[in-house]
């Protein structure tokens, strides 16, 4: 991949400026800013805000003396609405097939008058720009506050798509020879406005595509011109916690750091159309993304001290938490993205068997953060209700500010940013619509606007209220971009209509025509019967056949419980931990539910095992059956210890086998057991995971992955076996997470794979999935290497490569080098990867190889990773090398890192659930044991302190 930053992003030279949100900066509400609350004591900054980039539009109304940002900014709105209509938002919409809403309605700018009163005429959507159908390379633009983290998230946008990082303050500084503030100062106001707008008309006709835009100017026009960019372009208001910005600005209190946000807030949210809060971590402070100007300069030859937990792990998370984002909101296929090996994240939540939502109000979360770990565990999304005590939806407050509403959206944007930090679940985004915003014009246009944000934070799943008219709703639906919408209706009284009544088929076809994804519908049960009833409905639906959509009904209620556990798509469940405090229990956790699919045999407990030469030692047990445990799936994974493949033929053949690791040195051979490989393991040449399948296709060949896992966890004669390989899935995970930002792959990288069986296969495929071009091979036996160099050129010559990764023209070489006494090749890079595929310990009568690099091989200026799989022991004599090495940057993983990393696409292959993956990685720590049997705790404590800390 290539960093092509062709603007390097100095310090972002304007003041910490401001902008708005969609339908927070809505043209109705501008009309009741508090004007003379808030931040009249803020002159100071306020006159560095307007003297630093936010522009004449606030400069020409300003009073006497600014006394309050919102007046200012109440001003400058209305007069910049009078001064220019938006008349392609306008168009926008009327696409979107609201020409019923005035046009006038639709421009932010415009100021509430009597005509313009939505009250008066029902509720109007408040601006929401297009979300739909960005073209892959269309550029991405970055707009928040100094000190939001905008440039290190556009290094890590652009490095990961391989685009130009733009600077809208570093053009200034090219076109006119100085600085905005400096030329502001050697400048008319109006002179230094016209050169803003001129260079930034400039950066966005010539960077309209492949770029990542950064800017903090805010003035009238630069805010029209994003406007209009957003129509075709995501224009991404990047938020943070208001200490990180007063710590960054090193000036501000925290009254005016808030009163800053809010304003800010509701600047940037006029003009951007999606939010993204850059959550800040504190377990390593040194590595937060918080260097505004890009460099990575912090991390260049940062040291890892001998057998510490590796580093760079908090800006890797920023890192998979921004992109997950970006993939949120471009066409899919534009992020190459770290979960796409993963085997369930083929398959829609809403397609697989017995899925879970884990429920939390904002209410609570504000109150009681709940930990990740009681949410995920056994979940499949993750629910944020955004209740009514939260959102004032349940009674109309007028008077209620812009500072109230912009602060409880920037929560709302926290809260989903901490959970995308922590976890790979979707989020499905809640409002919970109430009587009184079904009737109330104001309170509806509320729903709306929360409504709305949801797919500003681009939430996976976002519900509409199915009671609302169906203009309002089709809004929504039609600008959802790659949002999924449920429609919900939850008829909440005792008396509600039974499952029996039309009521219910009649909002199922209503929300199905209206183009929701999925339907939710639910209500209380009052008797056992409707548990039974809704059964019914369920069938009905089904009965439709192609025409249906996923359904989601239950019952509410102590007596809908068992509803909830037999409701086959995403349940609404509570945390655990939850069921000690219900009184009275009217919900179930993730736990509960699965035990009942089990104990009422819909499941079935089954048997999984690892197969290998030796594999009493192995930790995979362990590993696994915490894991199964923890979501209450009876399954019991074993060793089996075995000479020859042929002695588990009697056990792949069980009804009750669920499948199984491959251990050494099966991992090519058991490909002969196999009737069919996944594409991955096709492409490496060697399996570590058995799959039964016990459900063909018409024609008798196996199902792809939508079927093969509905026949998990049923036990059953096997119709045949899967082979998949997900070493190299672990193997890139380690690489990625010890692979400093100075050393990301670029063109030019090289790796270095030790060894040449099975796991050295995997370590070349993880290395090529990385975009690494240049691969040696280091092995005794020569020929063996040959035959892995021409396994993978066979397959690059025939572009079969399953590469997950955007790749370059560059060609893909390979070197075997078979004596330690060679010289580093010339022409090829010192490796800035390593990974060691040859055993640590003795393998029957041949001793230890006391393996370690020849010195000329690491010329890495920059250092690397090194990655030595086998887990025996803890202190190989590569391993204590490298640790040497610790302060030229390199950093180690072993067999203990790769263990959970490559079991956890087996638990989803094995069970059709998401590993719990801080648990699995625990247990592998804690349950290690050396050659003596010795458990190594204290050695292991940091990383056992640490393991929260890693990639969700
Ligand atoms: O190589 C290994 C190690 C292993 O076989 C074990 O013994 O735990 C489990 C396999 O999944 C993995 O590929």
């Amino acid at each position: 991949m290539v960093m092509d930053v062709v603007h390097t992003i100095p310090e972002l030279k304007t003041s910490p400026s401001f902008t708005p949100h969609s339908s927070f900066a809505n043209p109705r509400r501008v009309g009741v800013i508090h004007r003379g609350a808030g931040i009249a004591d803020n002159g100071p900054m306020i006159e560095h805000l307007l003297t630093s980039g936010c522009g004449a539009s606030l400069q020409r109304f300003r009073p006497t003396r600014i006394q309050t940002l919102p007046h200012a900014v109440a001003e400058m709105t209305v007069t910049a609405g009078k001064k220019r209509p938006y008349s392609i938002v306008s168009e926008e919409w009327k696409g979107n097939q609201l020409e019923h809403y005035p046009r006038m309605k639709l421009d932010p700018y415009l100021p509430a008058s009597e005509e313009h009163n939505t009250c008066a005429r029902g509720p109007a959507p408040s601006w929401r720009p297009r979300l739909n159908g960005f073209e892959p390379n269309a550029s991405i633009v970055l707009v928040g506050v100094r000190g939001s983290g905008k440039s290190t998230l556009a290094i890590i946008a652009s490095t990961a798509m391989n685009r130009k990082v733009v600077d809208a303050e570093k053009v200034f500084q090219e076109m006119t020879g100085l600085s905005s503030s400096a030329h502001k100062k050697a400048h008319k106001p109006e002179e230094h406005l016209q050169r803003q707008v001129e260079a930034f008309e400039i950066i966005l006709q010539r960077h309209q595509k492949d770029s990542v835009i950064v800017c903090s100017w805010i003035q009238r026009n630069t805010v029209a011109m994003l406007k209009e960019f957003s129509a075709t372009n995501p224009v991404i208001h990047v938020l943070r916690e208001p200490k990180a910005i007063q710590q960054h600005l090193n000036v501000l209190n925290d009254d005016k750091i808030e009163e800053l946000l809010t304003v800010s807030g509701r600047l940037y949210r006029s003009f951007s159309n999606f939010e993204f809060f850059n959550v800040s971590e504190h377990s390593n402070p040194c590595l937060t993304p918080s260097n505004e100007d890009g460099s990575d300069s912090h991390f260049q030859g940062e040291t890892t001290p001998a057998r510490a937990p590796a580093p760079y792990l908090t800006l890797k998370r920023a890192e998979r938490h921004f992109l997950k984002f970006l993939s949120l909101l471009m066409p899919t296929g534009t992020i190459p993205f770290i979960e796409s090996a993963f085997p369930l994240t083929s398959i829609p939540t809403e397609k697989r068997d017995y899925t879970y939502a884990v429920s939390i109000t904002m209410s609570e979360w504000t109150y009681r953060e709940p930990t990740i770990d009681s949410l995920e565990t056994g979940s499949d999304a993750i629910e944020l209700v955004v209740d009514a005590k939260y959102s004032s939806l349940d009674e109309p407050r007028p008077g209620t500010g812009h500072k109230e509403e912009s602060y409880r959206l920037a929560h709302i944007a926290k809260a989903i940013g901490k959970y995308r930090r922590s976890t790979v679940l979707p989020i499905i985004y809640h409002i919970a619509c109430t009587e009184a915003a079904l009737t109330d014009p104001s309170l509806q246009s509320l729903y709306m606007d929360l409504v709305s944000y949801g797919l500003r934070v681009a939430a996976e799943y976002i519900t509409v209220d199915l009671r609302l008219d169906s203009q309002i709703l089709r809004s929504i639906i039609n600008s959802k971009g790659n949002a999924k919408i449920i429609g919900h209706l939850n008829l909440a009284s005792e008396s509600a209509p039974p499952w029996s009544d039309h009521i219910w088929m009649s909002s199922y076809s209503k929300a199905r025509e209206l183009g929701c994804d999925i339907v939710r519908l639910t209500r209380p049960a009052t008797r056992w019967q409707d548990n039974l009833d809704v059964k019914d409905f369920h069938a009905a639906v089904h009965g439709l056949g192609e025409i249906s959509i996923p359904l989601i009904a239950f019952n509410t209620g102590a007596i809908g419980r068992h509803s909830i556990c037999f409701n086959p798509v995403l349940s609404t469940i509570a945390p655990l931990g939850d069921e000690a405090r219900q009184q009275p229990r009217d919900t179930v956790t993730a736990l509960q539910a699965t035990q009942a699919l089990y104990s009422s045999f819909v499941y079935d407990a089954m048997d999984l095992y690892v197969f290998g030469a030796n594999v009493g030692y192995s930790m995979s047990p362990a590993m696994h059956n915490a894991a199964l445990q923890a979501y209450g799936i009876p399954h019991h994974y074993k060793p089996h210890s075995t000479n020859s493949m042929s002695n588990i033929r009697s056990l792949v053949n069980d009804p009750l086998f669920a499948g199984a690791s491959v251990g050494l040195p099966f991992k090519v051979e058991a490909i002969a057991l196999v009737d069919c490989l996944s594409r991955h393991a096709k492409a490496v040449g060697a399996i570590n995971t058995l799959i039964p399948v016990r459900e063909l296709n018409d024609d008798g060949t196996i199902p792809d992955d939508y079927k093969l896992f509905s026949s998990r966890n049923r036990s059953g004669p096997i119709r045949a076996l899967y082979g998949e390989n997900t070493d190299w899935i672990g193997i890139r995970a380690c690489i990625r997470r010890g692979l400093s930002p100075a050393n990301a792959v670029r063109p030019g990288a090289s790796g270095l794979v030790i060894g040449a069986g099975g796991m050295a296969r995997a370590a070349v495929y993880a290395m090529l999935q990385l975009g690494v071009k240049s691969i040696v091979i280091s092995n005794r036996t020569i020929s063996h290497a040959e035959r892995l160099v021409a396994h993978f050129n066979r397959f690059l010559s025939q572009n079969d490569l399953p590469l997950l990764s955007p790749q370059t023209s560059e060609k893909t070489t390979f070197q075997v080098l078979h004596s330690t006494q060679d010289p580093w090749p010339a022409r090829i890079r010192y490796p800035t990867m390593i990974v060691s595929c040859i055993p640590t310990h003795s393998i029957g009568e041949s001793p230890a190889p006391h393996f370690t690099l020849p010195e000329k091989w690491l010329g890495s200026q920059t250092g690397g990773v090194l990655v030595e799989l086998a887990y025996k022991s803890l202190e190989s004599p590569l391993l204590r090398q490298m640790w040497d090495k610790a302060d030229q940057g390199w950093v180690t993983m072993d067999g203990l890192d790769l263990l959970p990393e490559q079991g956890f696409a087996q638990f989803e292959l094995f069970t059709g659930r998401r590993a719990p993956k801080q648990l699995m990685r625990a247990v592998v720590l804690q349950s290690y044991r050396d050659d003596q049997g010795h458990a190594n705790l204290a050695q292991l404590k940091p990383r056992l302190d640490h393991i929260g800390d890693q990639e969700p």
